[in-house]
């Protein structure tokens, strides 16, 4: 019994940090790819079965180089102390939800992600590399115009600013997403291919939103931007039922009404009209 209890606790908590991140895709060609081996094994396909033998004990060493970066963060995360992390979490949280305000009450423009279980490391190194305790001036300072970091994205790991200036993913122009400009396309690609939080404030509009999983939030007011980071990040929640589905692409004439529309000087860039 207890080994039967152990085993399933293992595999509940191999599955709590996967799902949500990139490994997800590559279990599922796992499984599909062990359901054909087993097959094969099952009806006599001697050379089939042998070369996906083979294939196997290859993929596994491919699969510990391939996801170096994720063992490494699942391994830190076992071993870090969980009381100093929590109460660290409340007061960076705190902060970061005044600085968001801050900046939206300014109309600065700001772009952060939180990382959760995908590590950010490969997006971190795209900008300056920092370490510092978050607090609500020195992320203010980050995005004030003409501060040399101010443009490209922030990345917090925990309750500190580990790298500013970063270059995110663009979320692809598949017509959802394409009235937006690019800090709302990169906060949504980013949160795409990661399971990052990342937080938005519109330099056009004084909005705040939160991306994830690919999608955009509506607008929030403070006291909702606190509730959902708590749950997302601290509480480690998921976001389903928290942000709506993506609206509908619209028409191509509707799309170009609305850019020509919001934009104001022929030439700058789109911005988004209204909550996704
Ligand atoms: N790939 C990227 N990664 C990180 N930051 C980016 C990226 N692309 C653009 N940005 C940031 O977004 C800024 C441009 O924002 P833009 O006006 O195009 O977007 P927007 O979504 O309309 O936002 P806003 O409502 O604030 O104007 C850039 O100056 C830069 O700081």
């Amino acid at each position: 019994m207890l080994d039967v209890l152990l085993v399933a606790f293992l595999i509940y908590q191999g599955y709590l940090l996967v799902v949500g991140t990139r490994a997800v895709n590559v279990l599922r060609g796992i499984v599909v790819f062990a359901g054909v081996w087993m097959m094969s094994q099952l009806l006599g396909l001697t050379t089939l079965n042998y070369l996906l033998g083979r294939a196997g004990t290859v993929g596994l060493f491919a699969l510990v180089v391939l996801f170096q970066p994720e063992l490494r963060a699942a391994l830190e995360r076992v071993g870090r102390p969980r009381g100093r992390e929590g109460s660290q979490g409340g007061a960076a949280l705190q902060d970061l939800a005044r600085a968001m305000e801050r900046l939206a009450e300014r109309k600065t423009g700001a772009l952060i992600a939180i990382e959760r279980r995908t590590p950010l490391g490969e997006y971190a190194a795209t900008g300056v590399t920092l370490d510092a305790v978050v607090s609500a001036p020195f992320l203010e300072a980050l995005f004030a115009r003409n501060a040399p970091l101010h443009d490209g994205g922030v990345i917090l790991q925990g309750s500190r600013v580990v790298a500013a200036g970063c270059l995110f993913p663009l979320q692809s122009s598949d017509g959802t997403y394409r009235r937006y400009g690019t800090r709302h396309r990169a906060a949504i690609g980013l949160s795409e291919l990661t399971d990052a939080v990342v937080l938005v404030v519109s330099e056009e509009r004084g909005s705040m939103r939160i991306a994830l999983a690919g999608r955009l939030g509506p607008d929030l007011n403070g006291s909702e931007l606190r509730e959902q980071l708590r749950a997302l990040v601290y509480d480690r929640a998921d976001l389903t039922g928290i942000l709506p589905a993506p609206v509908a692409p619209p028409p191509p004439e509707a799309g170009l009404e609305v850019r020509g529309e919001a934009d104001g000087p022929a030439g700058s860039p789109p911005h988004e009209r209204g909550s996704a």
